[in-house]
């Protein structure tokens, strides 16, 4: 895997010492309670760096969770877990070297396409070329509109820029393919796999198994609450 991670506008490849783990993530015993109910149950899995995998899973299978409890948004119940050589539990931590794109893809709906972008650089302390990156994914004549202006796939498009921009050594992204048009979904294609290029570890959750694939071959997939190995990369 590439050493480095590019950082977005910095001009140059840097290795931050975070990188020099081995592995971008591993989970031993790892339950999550949401209520009533155990979504996840006894997670184990190891993830070198810069691999990427596709997360697989009915509905209600618990890739979402998965996704929130490794960007910090959600913490175990019971278990261990270390990501880029952190402790999953050390929030902060966890959320200096990673980034969720969400399914709705987590905008600020009062700020335009550009201002969300110019936003996400500066909360973590980034310089990028936001007006390429609205070029890049067809957004040049909505980067003065406001997001909640943004039809579904816009803003699709803009997490997509975002997510690019950002080049988190762990990007977690859940369900980039819904909402988009063909050319979109081979745009999904192209930019993530740029960032897995750059050295970033990706983690893919999809319904479309054929397209997070061709980015992230290595497929896992959730069920009873449980990682399953269905395609070793
Ligand atoms: N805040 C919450 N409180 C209680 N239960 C929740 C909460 N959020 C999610 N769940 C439950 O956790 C389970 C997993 O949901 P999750 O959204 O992670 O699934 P998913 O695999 O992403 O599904 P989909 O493919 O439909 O997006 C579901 O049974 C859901 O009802």
């Amino acid at each position: 895997m590439a050493a480095g991670v590019k950082e977005a506008g910095g001009g140059g490849t840097v290795a931050p010492p975070e990188l020099a783990s081995a592995h971008a993530l591993q989970l031993r015993g790892v339950w999550l309670r949401l209520g009533r109910e155990a979504v996840l149950r006894g997670l184990e899995v190891d993830i070198p760096a810069g691999q990427g995998v596709t997360l697989l899973g009915e509905n209600g299978a618990g890739k979402t969770t998965l996704l929130r409890l490794l960007a910090a948004g959600l913490r175990p119940t019971r278990g261990e877990g270390r990501l880029l050589g952190y402790d999953l539990r050390d929030s902060r931590a966890v959320r200096g070297v990673t980034h969720l794109m969400p399914v709705d893809g987590g905008l600020y709906p009062d700020l335009t396409g550009a201002e969300n972008l110019r936003f996400a650089l500066q909360m973590h302390g980034q310089s990028g070329d936001v007006a390429g990156a609205l070029r890049r994914t067809g957004l040049t004549g909505a980067a003065e509109r406001r997001a909640r202006f943004f039809s579904a796939g816009m803003r699709k498009r803009l997490a997509l820029a975002r997510a690019h921009l950002l080049a988190r050594p762990l990007t977690l992204v859940d369900e980039p393919f819904a909402n988009l048009d063909e050319g979109g979904r081979a745009l999904v294609q192209e930019l993530l796999t740029e960032l897995r290029a750059q050295g970033v570890t990706l983690i893919i959750a999809a319904h479309e198994p054929a397209l997070a694939q061709a980015v992230a071959p290595r497929t896992l997939r959730l069920a009873g609450g449980q990682l399953h190995e269905e395609h070793r990369a």
